[in-house]
């Protein structure tokens, strides 16, 4: 990160450790029942504040034009709804891959709300910023609360819980999978019951989008067969990615180490808590 960013601060990813879909609205997004964990693999943001009031990115992300990146969409929803006339300068160390369904876009604008609520001296409330989030993506509230957590709604209605903190194994498969494309699949399963917590939290976890975007998607089969058979992979969100949990750090290094060499993945631990809210806090909330 360049010495003039006055704030460098996580964009963590996210798990889907269960995802069900209960329905749609009118306007075509799914009812949802998922549980949300974070992930210690990140972005990393700079931010730093500007007084001429322009937004500007630094750091172009291949294949997203700069005033579509939720980095800059964030930054001046954020501007134009609080009334600042400060300006930002941002950084983007982009490490989460895309498409990918690690929250990776959500997580950057979450953090970047996070980030000059704080420069801009807003002091606006996680509920104001997750509201303001909601507006960028589905997935934007639960990295702006941070906590591990049962979400119903589209993903907005946020009831926390604390989980074991297994360490997770993620495949990445070679594909940028489109949430839209994923949930207008005529093919996917819209009718799961709508459960309790207890219940849900005490069933086997299924991802009821996995079907068809093993169906849609030959980069998602041919990973989910190339995977060893002594662990259960699941899908997170609508893909492309493939996880599963380990207790310990030596078992999920040793599960990756036994990934074919053309398949890419990684080992990151479960949190319970994001790690953007430990540096928020450890810079003075
Ligand atoms: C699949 C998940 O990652 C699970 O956590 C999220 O539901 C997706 O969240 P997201 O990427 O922030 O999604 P958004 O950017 O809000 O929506 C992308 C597209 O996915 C579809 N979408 C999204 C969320 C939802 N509950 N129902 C939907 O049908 C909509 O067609 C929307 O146009
Ligand atoms: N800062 C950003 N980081 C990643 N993607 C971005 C960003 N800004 C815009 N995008 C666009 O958003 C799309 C979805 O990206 P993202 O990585 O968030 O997907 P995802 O991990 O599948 O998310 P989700 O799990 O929320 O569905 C990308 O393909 C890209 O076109």
């Amino acid at each position: 990160m360049p010495a003039q960013a006055e704030l460098v601060l996580p964009a963590p990813a996210k798990l889907n450790l269960f995802l069900h879909v209960i329905g749609q609205r009118e306007d075509g997004y799914h009812h949802l029942q998922t549980l949300f964990q974070f992930l210690d693999y990140s972005d990393e943001i700079g931010l730093a504040c500007r007084q001429d009031g322009q937004i500007i990115l630094h750091t172009p992300l291949a294949g997203v034009e700069g005033k579509d990146n939720l980095l800059v969409r964030a930054a001046k929803r954020l501007q134009e709804q609080s009334g600042c006339r400060l300006g930002a300068d941002l950084w983007l160390n982009k490490r989460l891959p895309q498409g990918a369904g690690l929250g990776g876009g959500s997580s950057d604008a979450a953090t970047v709300l996070q980030g000059l609520n704080r420069l801009w001296q807003l002091n606006l409330s996680s509920e104001q910023l997750a509201a303001l989030g909601l507006q960028l993506g589905a997935d934007v509230p639960v990295f702006i609360h941070g906590k591990a957590a049962l979400a119903f709604g589209v993903g907005e209605q946020l009831q926390p819980v604390d989980l074991p903190e297994p360490w997770f194994v993620v495949a990445v498969p070679p594909v940028s999978i489109s949430t839209a494309a994923v949930f207008s699949d005529p093919n996917l399963r819209r009718n799961s019951p709508k459960l309790s917590a207890d219940q849900l939290l005490s069933m086997p976890w299924r991802n009821d989008c996995e079907p068809v975007v093993l169906a849609r998607y030959p980069q998602v089969r041919r990973a989910l067969a190339m995977l060893p058979a002594q662990a259960e992979f699941r899908l997170t969100g609508t893909g492309a990615c493939l996880f599963s949990g380990f207790a310990k750090k030596e078992d999920a290094d040793r599960m990756l180490r036994l990934f074919a060499v053309e398949l890419k993945g990684f080992v990151a631990k479960g949190l319970n808590r994001s790690p953007l809210h430990h540096r928020l806090k450890a810079k003075g909330a």
